[in-house]
């Protein structure tokens, strides 16, 4: 496939998949219900998908629960379970094209971001973190000699994942692959937005030989499949990413059930910080233009408050604005596109929203601001540089999760940190200065989960990633870190006679 109308003619092909997965079959939801499914770009509906609820989630978690009893994954020799996992990569990897076009179709990203990075980055995580499943070692302890002291980890049993829109793959991936190459099961919930690539990759778990019963899909809506996952007395753990508001919901869930562990990645604020000594702005430009039009604004870690210092200020934002101009907005199933359409209506009005916000509250907006291609349904909008912003403006503030990058002038080093860390959220940051001591100063002194330094970037999978403040809680995605969430820590001491 290598050109627009490939791809989309293959994405009208799909023949898409919609129902539950509980152990190891696609049911209908319980109550025969759905739910409709619009592809972003058009503002059509695509299909209805099984409506899971309360009745759904609890044949799943039974399910989950039968199957870690039962040991047939839970206790599978670690190497064994090493080899389905790298069976399952390989599954997605030869279906990374039809995943990725119903990634596109469902999330209205561009092809392009979704062959490039969704597919091919949740492969490598699944690969590595598989690795792994055979080499985290137990420990033990300096003891007298007549005991024997373990530090053993085990599973931690049944997990609920319940993932945002914006990744769906990408970010199932980070809490699958650390989950089940420890040993647990699964009970997974997409976003209603963005059920579809899930579902499918669903079957392939179960065609490389995952059990029935330990990876389990319930679609539906975040007040009643989510929320049942979060109540549900036998889930062992809920790992979430999204907002913070249902972030806290899930805190909530947990102390009114059965106190189940709770790991939270719930965005940002970022801040991407450009200081005075950088002398080529060429390759700055355009990171800060990735980090914040990348998946068009729609992620968690966007660099999304431009920190400036005054004397490069005019200088960095001529060369942004032609450099935005660069960003294709539009059809995401075209080639050439870089900046795909908002995930729905509501979201679109949100942006928009914010941005009349931001130029209400004295912003003045100096690049795009508006929706455009209304004709084609699709919910799209302009990248956009807002200038003159405050920190305490909304703008500054809120998450936007759009392609909106704010830009806040600042006199020296001490107000752009002081600028960068006023703020709730500490996801990341990102910083550009040619001065080594700066970096390190800055990079110490920034409260965010994940620095970069001289590009957007969140590290590859061995970083962990997770936020600092409101933006996480709990544990970390990726790196060996993330293994933690999934396993206890049992310490066994032994009297020898
Ligand atoms: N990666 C991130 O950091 C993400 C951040 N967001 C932020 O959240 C804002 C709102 O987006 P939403 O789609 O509304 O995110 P959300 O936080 O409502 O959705 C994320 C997941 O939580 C589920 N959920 C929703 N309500 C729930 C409830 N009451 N109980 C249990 N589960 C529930 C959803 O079904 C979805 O699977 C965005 O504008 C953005 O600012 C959204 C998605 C991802
Ligand atoms: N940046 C990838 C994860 C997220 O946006 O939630």
């Amino acid at each position: 496939m290598s050109n627009e109308i490939d791809f989309a003619a293959a994405a009208a092909k799909l023949k898409l998949e919609t129902r539950a997965f509980i152990d190891g079959k696609y049911v209908p939801a319980a109550s025969g219900r759905t739910f409709a499914t619009v592809n972003p770009a058009t503002g059509k509906v695509i299909t209805e998908v099984a409506a899971g609820d309360d009745e759904d989630v609890n044949r799943a978690v039974a399910a989950a629960r039968r199957a870690f009893e039962a040991g047939s994954w839970s206790k599978m020799h670690p190497r064994d379970r090493k080899k389905v996992l790298l069976r399952f990569a390989d599954l997605i990897e030869k279906h990374q094209d039809e995943l990725a076009l119903i990634e596109v179709l469902d999330c209205g990203k561009p092809i392009s971001d979704a062959r490039a990075v969704d597919l091919p980055d949740s492969i490598e995580t699944l690969r590595w973190h598989a690795e792994l499943a055979d080499k985290l070692h137990d420990q033990t302890t300096q003891t007298p000699a007549d005991v024997v002291s373990l530090i053993v980890r085990e599973p931690i049993g049944v997990v609920g994942a319940v993932i945002p829109w914006n990744f769906p793959i990408f970010v199932a991936m980070w809490k699958l692959a650390p989950a089940l190459a420890g040993g647990n099961s699964i009970v997974l919930k997409p976003a209603e937005q963005t059920s579809l690539s899930l579902i499918r990759m669903a079957a392939l778990a179960s065609e490389a030989g995952i059990p029935d019963g330990v990876f389990n899909v319930v679609p539906g809506l975040g007040h009643e499949a989510g929320k049942a996952i979060g109540l549900h007395g036998d889930v062992d753990c809920v790992s979430f990413t999204g907002s913070g508001e249902v972030g806290r919901y899930f805190l909530e869930y947990s102390a009114k059930s059965n106190l189940k562990k709770v790991v939270l990645e719930c965005g940002g604020k970022s801040p991407a910080l450009v200081m005075r000594d950088v002398q080529d702005l060429a390759p700055v430009v355009q990171q800060i233009a990735i980090g914040i039009l990348f998946c068009q604004g729609e992620n968690c870690s966007a660099g999304s408050r431009l920190i400036v210092e005054e004397p490069i200020r005019d200088q960095l934002l001529e060369a942004l604005k032609a450099e935005f101009a660069n960003w294709t907005v539009g059809n995401p199933f075209a080639a050439a596109t870089r900046v795909g359409a908002m995930i729905e209506a509501r979201h679109l009005d949100k942006v928009t929203g914010l941005i009349a916000k931001g130029a209400a509250e004295g912003g003045k907006i100096t690049f795009g601001g508006k929706r455009i291609l209304e004709e084609s349904g699709g919910y799209f909008v302009q990248p956009t540089i807002i200038e003159n912003v405050r920190n305490d403006m909304t703008i500054a503030r809120e998450e936007v999760f759009g392609p909106v990058l704010s830009v806040i002038s600042v006199k020296d080093e001490a107000e752009a940190l002081k600028v960068a860390n006023d703020t709730p959220y500490g996801l990341a940051a990102s910083l550009y200065t040619d001065n080594l001591n700066v970096a390190h100063r800055m990079a110490k002194a920034l409260r965010a989960g994940t620095v970069s330094v001289n590009c957007f970037s969140e590290g590859d999978f061995a970083m962990p990633f997770g936020g600092y403040k409101e933006s996480g809680f709990g544990g970390k995605d990726k790196g060996l870190a993330a293994h933690d969430q999934y396993l206890e820590q049992k310490s066994i001491w032994i009297q020898l006679r």
